[in-house]
């Protein structure tokens, strides 16, 4: 059973078709790399997963379940720049509003809740600043953070939005550990990324996208250069197929 199964997904935006007939899989204990060039619709599938947007046509299952409210069992980190890093919250203040799916705007946190916050960070090895205004963070901090946060309700499948955007290397690979071992202590991991090396060398399976799934398999399964032109839009001889080549 896939922990996410998406099939015949379409999304209109401004009145124009953005995703057409996607289908994907996810399975537990694995991380899997969304890649397509700017516009290509990887923000708009999470976000219609997640119930920010409508789509059109398309049935999405959660651990075999067809989900009746967008965004059940899923853990969503949107873009960092997305969130109000001024607000005036702490680490784990923040890794609560996470739990607010649950807990309902005006229910009081309980023990559980305070449990999950703190389990989530210990995840994200960020304990130690939980008292710590986010305000304060670096770039990496803020991305465990954010990533706390959507583990903070338990879910299924983790849906990440170019996380490594903006961290430099070191930091890149400490997520990209962090993001593995999440996925082999068996969560779904899908994540977008204009990282095409690190994708390859880290993901166990790619989706290539440009409005609908172009090709997807394990890196050492898609050498072939034309689903890469086809979904860039790259010619031969662009260094981005040299990558390929390269990994
Ligand atoms: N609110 C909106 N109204 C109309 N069109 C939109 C809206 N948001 C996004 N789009 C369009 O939908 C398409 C997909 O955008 P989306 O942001 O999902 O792409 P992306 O693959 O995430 O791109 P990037 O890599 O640049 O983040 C683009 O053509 C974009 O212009």
């Amino acid at each position: 059973m896939n922990a996410l199964r998406v099939s015949g997904l379409a999304v209109d935006l401004g009145g124009r078709r953005v995703l057409t007939d996607v289908d994907l899989t996810v399975d537990r204990g694995e991380l899997v790399g969304l890649v397509g060039p700017n516009g290509a619709g990887k923000t708009t599938l999470l976000r219609s997963l997640m119930g920010l947007l409508k789509p059109r046509a398309g049935e999405v299952e959660v651990d075999g379940e067809p989900v009746r409210r967008a965004g059940t069992g899923l853990g969503y980190v949107p873009q960092r720049h997305e969130f109000a890093w001024d607000f005036p919250l702490s680490v784990e203040g923040v890794v609560m509003t996470g739990r607010i799916g649950r807990l309902g705007l005006f229910r009081r946190p309980r023990a559980a809740d305070w449990r999950a916050v703190v389990e989530a960070l210990d995840r994200v090895r960020m304990a130690d600043l939980r008292t710590r205004p986010v305000g304060e963070l670096s770039g990496g901090q803020r991305q465990r953070v954010l990533l706390a946060r959507a583990l903070a309700l338990q879910p299924s499948a983790l849906l990440l939005d170019e996380p490594f955007t903006g961290l430099d290397m070191p930091t890149q690979e400490l997520l990209s550990d962090l993001l593995l071992s999440l996925a082999r202590d068996s969560h779904a991991v899908l994540t977008t990324t204009h990282d095409l090396p690190g994708a390859l060398y880290t993901c166990d399976r790619l989706i290539l996208l440009n409005r609908t799934v172009v090709a997807a398999g394990p890196p050492n399964e898609l050498r072939d250069e034309q689903p890469w032109m086809d979904t860039f839009g790259v010619g031969e001889g662009s260094p981005l197929l040299k990558i390929l080549k390269a990994v």
